[in-house]
């Protein structure tokens, strides 16, 4: 899976850490740990490079008071993720994040699915980036790695785009993942092409990321489920020892 020659000939990727399960944990019990501002802290502590939230319409996860707060907190950058409406254009103008990534959402899904048809509705996707970038917000568009809309993520004026990972990480065979990876490298270069910069994200894991990150020119990676699975386990040994620590102190 390494090719350990490909990353030599640009700047060193970046890490956004999304932190929105956090914030699922604490929803089931709507109480207020843990707290993703907390965890935003102790990502930058473990070297992230930005912090990524999704404010999904139905808030189920993270809420409009973890956006605010993490604009005042986060010292890396903040890159808030949103459904292309006018609610979520109101709110970016008010936080101004770093930047936005915009990414279609459907209430019934568990994740997004499939990339934002930024082809098939372009001139309200071409008003967003006016609005937006107008008052110094880059936007990023959350695409599959298709040619129509790569192009047409470049002719909104868009600075971003955020490849899907998704299908490349649910391949189920090492055929079907190859190809998928030769269909993101081809979507990068023809991103760069057009001048745009290059992120990707969702899905990726601890075994699958190292092609996507050594694909040439991308900048960003932002993954989030991965990182949190892992952290509840690894962090798990030293809770229970706490918590056994005081009932037996
Ligand atoms: C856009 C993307 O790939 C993910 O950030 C995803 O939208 C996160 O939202 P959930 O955490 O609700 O799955
Ligand atoms: N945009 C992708 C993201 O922020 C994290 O997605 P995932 O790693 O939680 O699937």
């Amino acid at each position: 899976m390494t090719n350990p020659d490909s990353k030599a000939s640009h700047p060193p990727i970046t890490l956004g850490v999304n932190i929105d399960h956090i914030a699922t944990i604490r929803q089931a019990r709507r109480t207020t740990e843990p707290d993703p501002v907390a965890a935003a802290v102790f990502a930058e502590l473990g070297g992230a490079d930005g912090i990524t939230v999704h404010l999904r319409e139905d808030r189920r996860h993270i809420q409009d008071r973890d956006v605010r707060i993490l604009r005042e907190t986060v010292q890396t950058h903040l890159n808030l993720e949103m459904a292309p409406t006018a609610e979520m254009i109101a709110i970016a103008l008010e936080i101004k994040p770093d930047y936005v990534t915009v990414v279609p959402e459907k209430r019934e899904e568990v994740t997004t699915e499939g990339g934002l048809d930024v082809a098939g509705d372009f001139s309200r996707m071409t008003q967003l980036v006016e609005k937006l970038q107008g008052a110094g917000i880059p936007v990023s568009w959350f695409i599959d790695p298709e040619e129509t809309q790569i192009k047409a993520a470049a002719e909104t004026g868009a600075q971003l785009i955020e490849l899907h990972t998704g299908r490349y990480a649910e391949a189920k065979t090492e055929a079907t993942r190859k190809e998928e990876l030769a269909h993101l490298t081809q979507a990068s270069d023809r991103a760069l092409s057009l001048g745009l910069r290059l992120n990707a994200g969702h899905g990726l894991t601890y075994q699958n990321v190292y092609p996507i990150a050594c694909i040439p020119g991308m900048e960003e990676l932002n993954i989030g489920h991965s990182i949190i699975s892992r952290a509840v386990l690894v962090g798990l040994e030293r809770a229970v020892r706490e918590m056994k620590d005081i009932i037996r102190s």
